[in-house]
Parts: structure tokens; sequence; C-alpha cells
């Protein structure tokens, strides 16, 4: 049977914007109060996945969800209408405000952790939302994305879908930022792999001093016990606290895996040797894993961070595999140079296109936070909702429909204004309509 790797993106929400909101996340708190342009960040989205489609990967989308989320503002006691409990929230809060007008659903690689029919014991691809509870902004998207991802993958007898872990700081989870998959086809089953920021039960384990540890190792461990992984084939393994502290606030920042290989810099592990022993165990039955390691010497910790170098897409392309780079790494000296150097190598990676996705990246999310990965069968794929799944007319219908709806630019000052919320509504009635997604906003609802 034929299996694919789809590649599931968030649409930029008509709100994008620079809030400054994710401390340990150094673009998204330098770029605080900046002005954004939401019609190019999400042009620039629709791009991507044109040319990942180019490339030979089939591409699905995932809606941007409803803000300013109003209920959570009036759950923490802003009150009477609509209108009045965001203009005094905007002035008594605004922090708190602008927390509830983030457009941070864009990043579908922190939306959920996808275990293929592959590797789960009911043969079903298992979906968890993620809690995201380590950024209050963040925590509020779980609800929307399980109801999302039940419309999107609504056949039962394929998918089974799960709710958020507990909210609670012990089960911090941020998704597939945080979780990679090895295997020699996509349709075979594969290893598992979480790497966890800390042991929140385990005060005697190492832990990051300056910024916080976004994913724990007991999350990480329910999800695999949820999705039916069998233990042999998972594997857990500690981020490097030193690399958190230095602006790694997800895996996916300095490790990128695919098929057989693993991209990643020698500061990603806690213990690197202890880490690529386990892989390679569990991954024993299959063969062998292609370990492609990037030294301090050849790429500095802080240029990983500021290029995005390993927020990279990995892809198999025919018989070898693709980097889908930002810009920010043709930009950027030492990466460039590598970058350049590495595919003249007999490595897995022979090929390496750079993209512009610099709206986001702004705030901290390169091209592989903007996917979502989602391996599917032929089956499953027919039992997915066909209106999210993208061929060349939808992706050029959505960017008519961005070029309509969207402003060039957006101000933190405009986030309260009546006439730009009513024209962010009107922009997701449209877009429900055009993905089949039926009456999901709470807007539609009420
Ligand atoms: N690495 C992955 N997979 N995702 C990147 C997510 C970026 C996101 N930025 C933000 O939420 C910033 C929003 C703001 O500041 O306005 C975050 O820190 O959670």
């Amino acid at each position: 049977m034929n299996h694919q790797e789809f590649n599931f993106d968030g649409l930029v929400g008509p709100n994008h914007n620079y809030a400054g909101l994710s401390f340990g996340n150094v673009a998204s708190t330098g770029n605080a109060n900046s002005p954004s342009n939401p019609q190019q960040a999400a042009l620039q989205g629709l791009q991507k996945m044109r040319k990942l489609m180019a490339l030979g990967i089939p591409q699905g989308v995932l809606a941007p969800q409803q803000r300013p989320h109003v209920q959570a503002l009036r759950s923490l006691g802003f009150s009477g209408s609509d209108d009045n409990v965001l203009t005094t929230a905007q002035q008594q809060a605004p922090a708190i405000f602008n927390a509830c007008v983030s457009a941070s659903s864009m990043w579908t690689a922190n939306a959920a952790t996808v275990s293929p029919s592959a590797d789960t014991a009911d043969a079903k691809v298992h979906f968890s939302p993620a809690n995201l509870i380590n950024k209050f902004h963040r925590s509020l998207e779980h609800p929307f994305t399980e109801s999302l991802l039940r419309r999107v993958f609504p056949s039962e007898q394929h998918f089974s879908h799960h709710h958020a872990l507990p909210m609670s700081d012990h089960f911090g989870d941020e998704g597939a930022a945080n979780h990679t998959r090895f295997c020699n086809r996509y349709g075979e089953a594969g290893v598992e792999f979480f790497v966890y920021g800390k042991a929140a039960f385990d005060s005697r384990q190492p832990q990051p001093q300056k910024y916080p540890a976004r994913q724990t190792l007991e999350a990480s461990q329910a999800i695999a016990r949820r999705h039916g992984l069998a233990p042999s084939q998972t594997v857990f393994a500690q981020q490097n606290p030193a690399a958190i502290d230095a602006g790694v606030f997800h895996n996916d920042v300095i490790s990128v895996g695919n098929g057989n290989a693993l991209f990643y810099h020698e500061l990603a592990f806690a213990d690197e040797a202890k880490t690529l022993a386990d892989l390679q165990q569990a991954f024993d039955p299959f063969g062998t894993l292609d370990f492609i390691k990037v030294a301090t010497a050849q790429v500095p910790l802080q240029d990983a961070i500021s290029s995005y170098l390993f927020n990279t897409q990995l892809i198999s392309v025919g018989d070898h595999m693709a980097l889908v780079a930002p810009t920010e790494c043709e930009q950027t000296d030492s990466v460039h140079r590598y970058l350049s150097d590495l595919v003249t190598h007999s490595s897995s990676i022979q090929q390496v296109e750079y993209i512009d996705v610099k709206q986001s990246m702004r705030n901290g999310g390169g091209p592989a936070c903007l996917r979502l990965r989602v391996v599917l069968s032929e089956q499953e794929q027919a039992a997915v909702n066909q209106a999210c799944i993208m061929d060349e007319a939808k992706i050029t219908a959505l960017e008519g429909w961005v070029k309509e709806h969207y402003r060039d630019r957006v101000d933190v000052a405009d986030l309260a204004d009546t006439a730009f919320i009513q024209e962010c509504h009107t922009a997701l009635d449209e877009l429900s309509r055009l993905l089949q997604l039926g009456s999901i906003y709470p807007f539609q609802q009420s």
C-alpha cells in the first residue's frame, strides 16, 4: 500500500502580530511590538506549500484560530459586551489582552503529536493535541485544535483523537516540535523519538536555569502510552539544558529527522552518545541510522539558533533527501558554508532549497514549525476532509482569499479595534466554507 507523509501547514491568521509573548524564544521577545504584515506572512506560508508540493510532498492546511479569545478574557473577570471586554482588557491588562490575540496556532508543529498507524497498537493514526501549558497564549489553543483535527480527520475507523494532557506544568507538552519518527519506508513500522526538556517528577535530573523547559519526560511518556507505541521502538532523550538556556526552546530548533536520518547539532542532547546508542538500538530491527552531526566548530550554537538551520524541513525527494531551509541560512556565513559543503559529501542530504518565511521567523517560527507531519495510507488519505488537501488551484484560491481579506500592516494597538475584528471574522467565515469545516468558529455559533 502506498503511504505518504503529508505536511499539514498552519495557515497564518489575519491577526498575525508580534507581541513578545514567548520567554525563552529569543526571536519572539526581540521583535516585541514591531508592526507585522499578516498578508505577507500568509502568502509566504502558501508559497512554502507550493514549493513543497513541487518537491513532491503532499500538502494539507489547518485553519487559523479565532482571536481575540473573548471567552478567555471573560473567564479572567472582564465583562459586558464583547467590545467592552476587549477595550477594558486592552487598557487594564495589555499583556493578557495581547496573549488572547495571538496568531500562534500557525505553528502547527506544536498543534499535536501524531503517530502513524504503522506504529500504533490499534493500527489507527493517533492525534494528541498539545496542551502548550508553558505559555498562556498557546495554552488557549488545544480545545479548538482538537475540534479542528476531528473535522479534518473525521473517520473513527482510521483516526483516534485524544484530548490534551492535564493542564499542569508536570505534563507540559509542545507536540511534534519535540517528536521525530524514523523509518525505512513511511508505511513500515518505525522508531518514535521524544525529546524532553526536564523530568517534572525527578528534580535530581539537570534542568535549564534561565529559560523554561517546555516539554516534560512525563508528558512524552503519556503520549507514547496513549498512542499504543511499542516500548522497544520508542526512545526518550533529554534535551541539553544549556541549549535551552541559549534559546533552543524546542528540539526542532536543534535537530530534525526524516526516514533513517537524524540531522543534529552536537549540543542538542544532554547525553549525545547515549541518545544515539538508544536510537540505533531501537532501529536495529530495521537497519542503520544515518547520524549527520554538525559540530560547534562548523556552526556555533548562536548561528544555528538565529538562522534556524535545524528548523528546516528534511524531506525525501526520490532517492535522496532535501533540506528546505529559511533564507536566513543562506545569509548566515557559517551555515551557508556548511550547507554548501554538506551537499557535496556522500550524506543522505543532497539538496538544499531556500525559502522566505521571514514574517514567521520574526516570532521564532521557521519552516518546520509551520508544518505538522501526518503519514497516511491510501485508505487513510481518502478518509481525510479533502477540502483541506491542497492542489495548485486551491493554493491559488487561498492566495486570492488572503489578498482580499488580510491587512498588510498590523500594530499591536490595532488588535482591539472593532472593524479589524470584524474583518478577521469575515475572513474566517469564508475560509470555513472553502475548507468545508462547518461552523467551527465560536462567532459562527453565537
Ligand atoms: N519551534 C516550533 N515548532 N514552533 C515555534 C513556535 C513559536 C512560538 N512563538 C510565539 O508564540 C510568539 C508570539 C509572539 O510573541 O507574538 C512559540 O514560542 O511557541
